[in-house]
């Protein structure tokens, strides 16, 4: 096995000093604006993973000073219901932001639910309106976590010129728009799933390889081209040896950080630039919506 060891891709870092520059923002903006931004969460059912996901995001709410508006009903909920709290919060002037949290649960139809949110406060970049934007490659409110990996590679200065890089999954919610978003940025782009025959061939020349499955250990060393950017989307909780829950990606990460020359962990990798796009968005919503 080769020495090299990967450069470690830190969501975590950046996204604090992202979070440091979104609170001074808004402690300019909101004397003019005269409120703070508005983000209203909508959670159903309880579902630990997403209760935990949506607790995390109205704790970096508080943080940088957004003002969460955020709802939890129970799992029998109905799609009226929420259709008629999503107008409600359309029309609220202190509401700058909606996410509908997913997965719902099955007997609620999320698409028509999140072709109901105005999509100048879809900071979660899932309305068709903002999808179509991006395929355009026209200015819009953009998917939080592929959003955010596209902040990491700038960061480390990665470029995307001419590479190719490889999505794998192909998810409205990550791999799709990640695609879009690295073909915008110039790089050849691959997207695999499951109907893909023979991951390894497709992996194998990847400049860049983004992964958003959610099967841990799907990505080893022998399929990642030396030198390769990887970035690690995916989350799985499992139980380690010890009887410990932990969070691990889709890369096998002892492995290929010997393989790759940047490398994002889990957690502390994709993750918290998530939460931080969705804060970003929801300012920049604010931003907009009060010029208007
Ligand atoms: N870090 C973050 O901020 C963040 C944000 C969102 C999601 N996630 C995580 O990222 C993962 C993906 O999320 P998602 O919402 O995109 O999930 P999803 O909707 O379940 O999509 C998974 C994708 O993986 C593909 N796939 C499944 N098995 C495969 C295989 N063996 N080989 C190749 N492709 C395969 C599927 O292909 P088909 O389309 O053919 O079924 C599908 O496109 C999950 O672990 C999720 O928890 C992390
Ligand atoms: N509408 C919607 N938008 C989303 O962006 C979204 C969903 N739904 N449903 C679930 C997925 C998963 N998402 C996320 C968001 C944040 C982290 C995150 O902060 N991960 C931390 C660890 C958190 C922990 O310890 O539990 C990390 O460091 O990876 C993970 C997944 C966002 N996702």
């Amino acid at each position: 096995m080769e020495t090299q060891i990967a450069k470690l891709i830190d969501g975590k870092a950046l996204a604090e000093k992202i979070q440091q520059e979104l609170s001074a923002t808004i402690t300019e903006l909101q004397p003019q604006i005269g409120r703070p931004p508005g983000l209203a969460v909508l959670m159903v059912g309880d579902n630990p993973a997403s209760a935990a996901y949506v607790r995390g995001k109205e704790r970096a709410c508080a943080k940088v000073g957004i003002a969460s508006f955020g709802k939890h009903f129970p799992t029998e909920t109905t799609q009226t219901e929420l259709e008629e709290v999503i107008a409600a919060l359309n029309q609220d002037e202190r509401v700058d932001g909606i996410l509908v949290q997913l997965p719902l649960p099955d007997h609620l139809d999320a698409v028509t639910l999140l072709h109901q949110i105005d999509p100048d406060k879809d900071v979660d970049g899932l309305h068709p309106i903002n999808l179509g934007r991006l395929v355009r490659g026209e200015p819009g409110l953009r998917s939080c976590t592929p959003f955010g990996v596209m902040r990491l590679l700038q960061e480390y200065e990665i470029s995307l010129e001419g590479k190719q890089a490889v999505v794998v999954g192909r998810s409205i919610l990550v791999g799709k728009p990640m695609a879009l978003m690295l073909l915008e940025a110039n790089a050849t782009i691959t997207i695999a799933h499951k109907s893909s025959h023979s991951l390894e061939n497709i992996i194998k020349n990847a400049d860049i390889l983004i992964t958003a499955v959610g099967r841990p250990g799907l990505i080893t060393a022998e399929m990642v081209k030396p030198g390769a950017v990887v970035v690690d989307v995916g989350i799985s909780r499992v139980t380690d040896a010890n009887g410990n829950n932990r969070l691990v990606g889709d890369v096998d990460f002892d492995s290929v950080k010997r393989v790759a020359e940047f490398l994002t962990p889990v957690p502390g990798g994709v993750g918290p630039m998530t939460v931080t796009m969705l804060l970003q968005n929801t300012v920049t919503s604010y931003s907009q919506r009060s010029k208007i």
